[in-house]
């Protein structure tokens, strides 16, 4: 079965739709509904289709609150990167659940045909991800242009006050008319600038890295974990932009052809293309994310889940490091390094490091 894009958008509606009414968009005194950006990764197998990760957007955590979060807050709240993040930890559950409980696989399989990791995802399995907006960044540019009256790019003359030297040559949605450019999170003019990129440069970061976060590739073969269809609302796709943004003749076009030991980006543009569905309307919802929720995401305690995986398969797999950042250097992530290596200096040139939270050690009581 190729899903077709509303058939994946309303998997991820329905999905909302029976969260808690709390969860849901409220209607302020003055009748208006809250708005809230949705992401869903969906997963098609035997020709059905699950929502297995959700989440709706908040506010990124700015740069300076980065050295408070020890591990346990999470650095960007974008609907998009925390359906990622949830992806990746529902992979690490099962990965644990097969281990421990002989579980059924439902995602992943053990993988014995010699690869580099125990786990990789079914052949059987295939990946799409639906946005009720466009991602920020590159992707949206062309929409933020059409929305202005005055289509002189405004800068960030003065719109940042806080906004350091080394953020100001990272844009946050200012400096519209320059394109293909890495960005930060956009945010207001008064508020302290996040350091996180933008969703366009992680989605297209992800084009080459797979949608495995660095915990998480150490335990599962990358090879199948690309998203196969990214959906998008009719009125919130821009072809020029998500082109410009994903593409091989896009931004991406100096690593298009770059065959990395997995393969990767070869296999990424399996991806059949942003497809326009009818579904229109924004998501309505509150802008509440549930903290609680969140802490199973965050880099502390997918790092336990880690280590206790490491324990459990043994030799190879330990994540025995002092601190989070030795994670990434560990030897079976040298492709992974290597690849982000090329797709930071090579296509998506400008990545500034978001820096700040990666020195906490996992014995501290978070
Ligand atoms: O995308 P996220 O929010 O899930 O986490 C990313 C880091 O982005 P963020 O700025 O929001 O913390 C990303 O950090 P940079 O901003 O790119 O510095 C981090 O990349 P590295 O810089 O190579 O650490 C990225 O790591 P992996 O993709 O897992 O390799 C991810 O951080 P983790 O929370 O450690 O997954
Ligand atoms: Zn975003």
């Amino acid at each position: 079965m190729n899903a077709s894009a509303d058939a994946i958008a309303a998997v991820v509606l329905a999905q909302f739709a029976k969260l808690p009414s709390k969860r849901k968009p409220a209607v302020r005194d003055n009748g208006l509904r809250e708005w809230v950006p949705l992401s869903g990764i969906v997963l098609e197998k035997d020709g059905h289709l699950t929502c297995i990760a959700l989440a709706t957007g908040m506010k990124c955590l700015p740069a300076s609150r980065l050295p408070d979060c020890n591990g346990i807050g999470i650095h960007d709240w974008h609907a998009e990167i925390l359906a990622l993040r949830a992806f990746n930890r529902f992979l690490l559950d099962e990965c644990h659940q097969i281990l421990e409980d002989g579980k059924t696989p439902y995602i992943l399989q053990r993988d014995n045909a010699g690869s580099s990791r125990p786990f990789k995802i079914r052949a059987d399995v295939r990946l799409h991800m639906y946005c009720s907006e466009a991602p920020c960044g590159d992707a949206s540019m062309e929409l933020i242009m059409a929305a202005q009256e005055d289509m002189t790019p405004w800068t960030d003359n003065g719109r940042h006050p806080q906004i350091t030297e080394e953020q100001r040559s990272l844009p946050g949605r200012a400096f519209f008319s320059q394109l293909g450019v890495v960005r930060r999170k956009p945010g207001r003019g008064d508020a302290p600038a996040s350091m996180s990129k933008s969703c366009s440069d992680k989605l297209a970061a992800k084009q080459g890295l797979s949608l495995l976060s660095s915990i998480t590739a150490l335990f599962v073969d990358p090879s199948r974990a690309y998203i196969d269809r990214l959906v998008l609302p009719e009125d919130r796709y821009s072809a020029t932009g998500c082109s410009r943004a994903f593409g091989p003749e896009g931004r991406l076009q100096p690593v298009a052809n770059a065959v990395w030991e997995d393969g990767n980006l070869a296999a990424a543009w399996t991806l059949s293309g942003i497809e326009e569905t009818v579904l229109g309307g924004v998501i309505q919802g509150r802008k509440a994310f549930d903290v609680r929720g969140a802490s199973a995401m965050a880099r502390r305690t997918m790092w336990a889940k880690a280590r206790e995986l490491g324990e459990a398969l043994g030799d190879g797999y330990r994540v025995d490091v002092p601190v989070y950042c030795e994670i990434k250097m560990l030897p079976s992530l040298a492709t992974r390094r290597a690849v982000k290596e090329d797709l930071r200096t090579k296509a998506l040139t400008q990545w500034i490091c978001n820096q700040g939270d990666d020195g906490f050690e996992l014995k501290q009581a978070g």
